[in-house]
């Protein structure tokens, strides 16, 4: 390849259906990080980072075949990055063939953390399992200790289902019931009510809920006795949207009567200190900037997102590069002490994959998303928000950092119940 550049292939959800709303916002923010990391002199000095990359519209087959082309064509790529779950499989499983560390900045399934199957696999984006802790966190807080599960039959909730039941059972919360559908929910969620539990955790894609939710309105499955964790991602206003579009047969009113308390758990993506500046230098606010700017001239339409961040994934994008750039910085040191260097790689020689497996194992920076470090699996470890909906929209009521098993908490929560109001009066002036 030509000069001191090092090269690197990435695969990106742009264009097709899969591709989740943030996926869009990937590339450009991996653009923009380049364009950072390559500005830094005191970063792999002499060197430019080189990101060859294509298009996978979320789909394995498409992903693949850019990773074939990727590989097959001069200049050797170093590493991948890839985006969605299905896309991260089938590269991370082939990667190995390679000796390449692939790092995944939009992929959830919890399937992926699985060094068998995936030995070089690292990720900026969280496993969906990392909502399981926070989950039991609030349990044992609020004194829940007979939960029920309703869950859509999809490969990410079914193994995250897996997890949570482990988790629970440790912590001695019975699963008194765990229901499944495939697109309707309306006999699982009469399941749940025969099964008369008033703890309830929701997995399911966004257009699902609005379809359980309605039947939770048929049902009374809502209000002051019962609580449902429902998935922090979906757009802020998902219960209030497309339901002539999808045939929910519940008004707005309905919707919102359901919806009404529920409470829901996300993993953080964007560093929640706006002032703190991160490695690059911006703080998270200054990102979201620099990135609506940069999407605003790509042709990027910036006001219909369902965030008030804007992307959701983006700053794992941006942070993912930057993780390459530091690997290789501390690879590149210790390689020329006996003589070699990056350049030398050639998909074959595995002292230098090994070399840089272990520079991406030691992460450790406070990026756009946070601090980015890795669990032995190559689990991004994150922090996650609580929120509840309060009068139709989402409050914060807390944050949860599992490492230090760390609650952060507002004391905003509202009950409609007023048993449990006058009871967590009592229970506070207690303590
Ligand atoms: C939070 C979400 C929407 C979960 O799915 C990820 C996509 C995937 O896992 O394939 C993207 N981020």
């Amino acid at each position: 390849g030509g000069g001191n550049v090092l090269h690197i292939g990435g695969i990106f959800p742009i264009a097709g259906k899969g591709g989740w709303q943030g996926g869009q916002a990937c590339m450009p923010a991996a653009r923009l990080a380049l364009e950072d990391v390559n500005a830094r002199r005191d970063l792999l000095p002499g060197y430019q980072l080189k990101l060859h990359s294509n298009d996978s519209e979320c789909e394995p087959g498409l992903g693949a075949s850019v990773m074939y082309n990727l590989l097959y064509n001069e200049p050797t790529k170093l590493m991948l990055l890839a985006g969605c779950s299905t896309v991260c499989t089938t590269v991370a499983e082939a990667a190995k063939m390679w000796n390449l560390v692939v790092l995944c900045y939009g992929a959830s399934s919890p399937a992926l953390s699985d060094r068998n199957r995936f030995p070089t696999l690292f990720r900026t984006h969280p496993s969906a399992t990392v909502h399981n802790p926070t989950r039991v966190r609030l349990m044992k807080k609020f004194g829940w200790s007979r939960v029920a599960i309703l869950q859509q039959a999809e490969e990410v909730f079914i193994s995250t289902v897996e997890d949570l039941e482990s988790r629970c059972n440790e912590a001695g919360i019975e699963i008194v019931t765990r229901q499944s559908f495939l697109s309707d929910p309306s006999d699982a969620v009469r399941n749940i009510r025969r099964q008369d539990a008033r703890v309830i955790v929701g997995l399911f894609y966004v257009v699902a809920a609005r379809r359980v939710l309605c039947e939770l309105y048929k049902h009374n499955l809502y209000g002051k006795s019962y609580t449902w964790f429902f998935i922090g991602w979906y757009e802020d206003n998902w219960f209030e949207v497309n339901l002539e579009k999808e045939k929910v047969n519940c008004t707005v009113a309905e919707m919102r009567i359901a919806a009404e308390g529920h409470l829901t758990t996300e993993a953080l993506m964007w560093n929640q200190n706006k002032n703190e500046r991160t490695i690059s230098g911006m703080t998270s606010e200054d990102f979201r900037l620099r990135l609506n700017d940069f999407l605003r001239k790509e042709g990027y339409d910036i006001e219909n997102q369902r965030y008030p961040e804007g992307y959701q994934e983006a700053p794992l994008a941006y942070d993912a590069v930057w993780s390459v750039a530091l690997a290789f910085n501390k690879t590149m040191d210790r390689l020329h002490k006996y003589g070699k260097s990056l350049k030398d790689f050639n998909y074959n020689n595995k002292e230098i994959a090994d070399d840089i497996y272990s520079a991406i194992n030691s992460t450790q920076f406070l990026g756009i998303s946070g601090i980015v470090a890795f669990s032995s699996q190559g689990d991004r470890i994150a922090l996650t928000q609580i929120e509840q909906v309060i009068n139709g929209s989402y409050v914060v009521l807390g944050y949860y950092d599992i490492q230090a098993d760390n609650l952060t908490w507002f004391d905003r929560e509202v009950w409609k119940a007023t048993g449990l109001i006058i009871f967590n009066i009592w229970n506070k002036h207690r303590r």
